[in-house]
């Protein structure tokens, strides 16, 4: 609190202090980490290291220089030798899947999915006796989330625990069918919902489901109709799903069953669930469908109700943490380069032509910066997580004469979050609560317009936004791959009796997360990290600030 921008330069020099202070073990290990969020605070606004002020009980230093992070249940103190088997204790407890037998007594039975067929049941055609199959996950396999050992907080996208950079194990739970299963198929009622925004390979999901669900033998499968408003809704009917109906579904964009935004009521949800007796629930969704799916998952837990809810993760956005990517996100990346490239043609073909492309990113750019990496017709880049001015000798408008003078044209690419801070906020949410932006597409063709006017220069600009384009489409190749995995592996985590968890890809292993781990704040791009760094590269821009 004590700190504004114009300290900017002394966090820096006490950063650097601190790393090179690190061995007289003069301070609270988390001080560095502060030191960190301060810094990403005030570069671009907000904190990336999630730390929150707190007293350091060892050291009794005031707040706010010793901190904890809040994803963090211990305070850790780098001078204990023992720090690192504290961390790894707690990342355990943290990672740990929520399962209904938390709540519940139950014994498992051996799993009804198989992919060999015409097996005896105790053995295979071949006589392999089927625990000698090695086709199942073991619960007790990992993978590993990180696997960069970076040898110091400098190193470019850096992400260190204490100032050594130490290398820490961090293990995910592996996805995939286990041994044995917690329902019985034939008895089971599962249900699957769409909500939030519309992604690519949504209704990829919805088929894998369907087609994972019925090969583990269960015959009652229904989808609930636009988002959790089909749970309390009248007049919105369930709809029975099977492999018959929902073959040829991810042929098309959208969701099958629909989606909606608002309108989450959790306890009347899960009377819902209780009234129609569900086993099972598969939720689709980005950042706000999560804490909604696991709020619903902590409601079934207070009534001891045997519920598997599991989530799986859609954006175009690509902003929930940890994951390599959601689905959607490559698609769109994809669309959006073709506005892109028609951005570019246009900017191309007129005299002093300026292309400006917006691209969606409620809260991160990284549609914008992937687009801008993959087209490579990009000259100015712009992200929220990267303050910019327009105006001044450092501002873009400055950068876009230069541009026209020696290359004739360019080409913007704007992130929809980019620049906020520069327009009227309205204060207006949508029906989830997401603030309602402000367009900084609209805003920067009027400025452009505006400045080549009073400077005196023709500039033709043409302005392109693709909004519902770029999430409209039906998935890629690699969307279209990484949907039937997510899908059936979703189906897996509930027969293994998992609840409170999405299925992902993490450091490009299938796994499953306690969803309580990937709500606590958006993913944004890392300004300090390679990509970012690779995408002011290709497009030669320089800071705007
Ligand atoms: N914190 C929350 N707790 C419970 N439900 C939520 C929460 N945030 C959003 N939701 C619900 O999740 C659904 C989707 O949220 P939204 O933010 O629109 O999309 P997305 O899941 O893609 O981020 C909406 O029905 C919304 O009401
Ligand atoms: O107009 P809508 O449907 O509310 O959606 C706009 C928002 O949806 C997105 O495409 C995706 O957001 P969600 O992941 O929350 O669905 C954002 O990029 C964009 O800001
Ligand atoms: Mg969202």
């Amino acid at each position: 609190g004590l700190l504004d921008d114009n300290h900017f330069e002394l966090v820096h020099i006490l950063i650097k202090m601190a790393v090179s202070l690190k061995s007289s073990g003069s301070f609270c290990s988390t001080q560095l980490q502060w030191l960190h969020s301060t810094r990403d605070r005030l570069l671009y606004g907000s904190s990336h290291s999630n730390a929150k002020e707190c007293t350091c009980k060892k050291t009794k230093r005031p707040a706010p220089l010793c901190v904890k992070a809040t994803s963090m249940k211990v305070e850790l103190d780098f001078n204990d030798p023992s720090w690192k088997q504290k961390f790894q204790e707690d990342w355990d407890k943290r990672f740990n899947l929520p399962r209904i037998t938390d709540i519940y007594d139950l014994k498992p039975r051996p799993t009804t999915f198989s992919l060999k067929k015409n097996r005896s049941p105790a053995g295979d055609e071949n006589g392999t006796p089927m625990d000698k199959w090695n086709g199942y996950v073991n619960n007790d396999d990992r993978a590993l989330l990180k696997v960069i050992k970076y040898s110091s907080p400098n190193s470019a996208g850096a992400e260190c625990i204490d100032p050594d950079c130490s290398w820490v194990e961090q293990w995910v739970h592996r996805a995939g069918p286990r041994k044995e299963i917690y329902y019985e198929p034939e008895e089971v009622k599962a249900a699957i919902v769409t909500c939030g925004g519309l992604c690519p390979g949504l209704n990829d999901v919805i088929r894998q489901i369907v087609f994972t669900l019925e090969t583990y033998g269960v015959k009652n499968i229904v989808g609930i109709p636009f988002g959790y408003r089909g749970f309390f809704e009248k007049g919105l009917k369930e709809m029975p799903l099977s492999r018959h109906l929902v073959e040829n579904i991810n042929l098309a964009g959208g969701s099958f069953l629909g989606v909606s935004r608002g309108g989450a009521k959790t306890s009347e949800i899960v009377d819902s669930i209780q009234a129609r007796r569900i086993d099972m629930l598969f939720v689709l969704g980005g950042n706000g469908t999560h804490a909604g799916a696991n709020a619903i998952h902590e409601e079934c837990r207070k009534r001891k109700l045997k519920v598997s809810v599991v989530a799986v993760p859609k954006t175009i956005d690509n902003d929930i943490l940890l994951m390599d990517k959601t689905f959607g996100f490559d698609t769109a990346v994809e669309e959006a380069q073709r506005a892109i490239n028609s951005a570019y043609i246009e900017a191309r073909s007129a005299y002093h032509g300026i292309g400006l492309v917006k691209l969606m990113g409620r809260s991160s750019g990284f549609i914008a910066m992937h687009a801008s990496l993959s087209s490579g017709q990009v000259d100015v880049c712009l992200i929220p997580e990267v303050p910019f001015t327009l105006d001044g000798e450092y501002g873009v408008l400055r950068h876009l004469e230069h541009l026209l003078k020696t290359k004739g044209f360019c080409v913007i690419c704007v992130a929809e979050a980019a620049g906020q801070e520069l327009l009227q906020k309205s204060g207006a949410t949508d029906a989830s609560g997401n603030v309602i932006l402000s367009d900084i597409g609209v805003h920067m063709q009027q400025k452009i317009k505006m400045h080549f006017k009073d400077i005196g220069v023709p500039a033709d600009v043409k302005y392109i936004d693709p909004t519902y384009m770029v999430r409209a489409c039906r998935a890629n190749a690699s969307d279209a791959i990484l949907c039937t995995v997510l899908g059936q592996n979703a189906v897996h985590g509930a027969f293994a009796g998992f609840s409170g968890i999405t299925s992902c890809i993490c450091n490009t292993h299938y796994v499953y997360l306690p969803i309580t781990e990937v709500i606590t704040a958006p993913k944004r791009v890392n300004p300090n990290s390679r990509m970012w760094h690779r995408c002011l590269t290709s497009t030669g821009q320089p800071d705007f600030h």
